[in-house]
């Protein structure tokens, strides 16, 4: 990639990126880790703040992947970056472009990416957002580094960054809780535990899979397991009811917003 990275947090998400990173290909050497106690790969360099403030040559993005209710701690140190033109690409839910750049005191170039956790198999989706001290070269670099870990996209209405972590951000959460709901509902019609687990995790998984390979609408691939009459159509009427998935999911994304814009304050 040719891309130096100094990534601050190398927790669930910011060690997620960093496997994808390296697995395809980023040199350990260029990844410099600003975490207390995170392990870091082999060949990946944890450092202090201050030898992260004095790296030389300097990094061009500075990954802020931090909680969002400590980026206000962290950030103000790094400041001194910005002077030097590294470009700060910050994944903290909720933290607004505005605030990024207040917290770092100076005006800065700054990148506002919501990624997610499939990122560390280079399946992940990550949408982007960036200021307008942003140029064309940067803006380049930091769809680089999130493409190598899956797909991308840009908004220009930050506001969408709420709705997009409500979706794509938080989403493989909603997917693995269906993968332990539909085992727990296998598990109490009288499954055994072990294969209720299995075959949920592998119709979950498998699903995944032929949804990527092909091009038809979910909608196309679900009408296919639905036979008229038959047991999907039954479980189905139940799952598409007024009061059935859609509202719930509904009210999720809404609440997981809500929270994205909390955590603005
Ligand atoms: N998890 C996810 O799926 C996603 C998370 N995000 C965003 O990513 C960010 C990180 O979330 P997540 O990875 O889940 O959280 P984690 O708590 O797993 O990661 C944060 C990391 O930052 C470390 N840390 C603490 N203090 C500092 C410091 N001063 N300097 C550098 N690193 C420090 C933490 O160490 P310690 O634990 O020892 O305190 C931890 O390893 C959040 O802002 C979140 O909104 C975005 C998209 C998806
Ligand atoms: O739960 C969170 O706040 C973070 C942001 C999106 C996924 N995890």
């Amino acid at each position: 990639m040719g891309l130096r990275v100094l990534l601050l947090g190398c927790g669930r998400m910011g060690g997620s990126m960093l496997a994808g990173w390296l697995a395809q290909g980023l040199d350990p050497a260029a990844v410099a880790v600003v975490d207390p106690a995170a392990e870091v790969p082999p060949g990946v360099r944890r450092i202090t703040q201050d030898e992260a403030l004095a790296l030389t040559p300097r990094p061009d993005i500075c990954v802020v992947a931090v909680k969002p209710q400590m980026i206000n701690s962290v950030l103000p140190a790094y400041g001194p970056l910005v002077a030097q033109g590294t470009v700060f690409l910050s994944i903290a839910a909720g933290i607004t472009l505005a605030g990024i750049e207040r917290m770092l005191n100076a005006p800065a170039a700054v990148v506002r990416a919501m990624p997610n956790t499939p990122a560390a198999i280079g399946r992940g989706m990550t949408v982007l957002c960036a200021n307008p001290r942003v140029e064309a070269p940067a803006r380049a670099a930091c769809e680089t580094l999130l493409s190598a870990v899956g797909a991308v996209d840009w908004v220009d209405d930050e506001a969408l960054m709420d709705e997009v972590t409500a979706l794509s951000g938080s989403g493989p959460a909603y997917v693995f809780l269906l993968v332990e709901a539909m085992a727990e509902a296998g598990r109490a019609a009288g499954l055994p535990p072990a294969l209720a687990e299995k075959l949920a995790r592998q119709t979950v998984a498998g699903s995944g899979a032929l949804l990527d390979a092909q091009p038809d609408e979910p909608a196309a691939l679900r009408r296919a397991v639905t036979s008229p009459g038959g047991t999907t159509a039954a479980a189905l009427a139940v799952l598409m009811a007024d009061d059935g998935l859609a509202p719930l999911m509904k009210r999720a994304l809404e609440a997981a917003a809500h929270r994205s814009r909390e955590l603005a304050s």
